[in-house]
């Protein structure tokens, strides 16, 4: 697939900031601070969801302070695009977390489709316990499961089309320094 990649530097040009760099680092500080408190002692495995969750987790883990296992699975279903479809197991964990707590790590609960499924499948595969931690949480009534959260969110956002610090715009701006709303959307 051809990229405009004019179209994609006027994406950010135009782009509204919702969160600059700092509000966001405060964020994974404040969860950091969470996860320490809660699981010190439990000797997770930490799975970072690709692509998205990459520089969250990035961020994040340097800042635990306790022994923990990282490995990563990727499941995807927005695939380039700004809306999202089936989902798709493209790498499943390798890492063995039989009898283990495990501790999710992802960029942003929209639908919350993705988190979900991941979360039933590390149940389902004999986790002792999932937790599940996400930089955004997105507000709108579109949730699959209504009643489920994540264990630590960093920021709330509006229900619009945002990229930067790992979420993508067409596949570009996960290097965006900070949470940006796409113009329009
Ligand atoms: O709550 P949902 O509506 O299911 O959407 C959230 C998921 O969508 C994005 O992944 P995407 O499918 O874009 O894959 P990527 O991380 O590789 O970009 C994001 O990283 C989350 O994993
Ligand atoms: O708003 C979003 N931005 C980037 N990736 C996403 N995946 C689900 N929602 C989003």
């Amino acid at each position: 697939m051809s990229v405009d990649l004019a179209h994609i530097r006027q994406v950010m040009a135009e782009a509204d900031c919702l969160y600059p760099e700092h509000e966001v680092d405060a964020a994974i500080t404040r969860i950091a601070q969470q996860i320490n408190a809660d699981l010190a002692m439990a000797n997770p495995v930490v799975f970072c969801v690709m692509n998205g969750g990459l520089i969250f987790a990035g961020k994040l883990l340097p800042q635990l302070n306790f022994p923990l296992e990282l490995s990563y699975l990727h499941a995807t279903r927005y695939c380039g695009q700004t809306s999202g479809g089936e989902l798709f197991w493209k790498a499943k964990p390798e890492l063995s977390f039989q009898d283990r707590a495990v501790l999710i790590i992802d960029d942003i609960l929209d639908e919350g489709h993705t988190l979900h499924a991941i979360l039933e499948y590390c149940r389902h595969e004999g986790a002792a316990s999932v937790r599940t931690a996400v930089l955004m949480d997105k507000e709108h009534n579109r949730k699959a499961c209504p009643d489920f959260k994540a264990d630590y969110a960093g920021l709330m956002c509006v229900d619009r089309y945002v990229f930067g610090y790992g979420m993508d715009y067409k596949g570009y701006w996960r290097n965006a320094p900070g949470i940006y709303a796409v113009k329009g959307l």
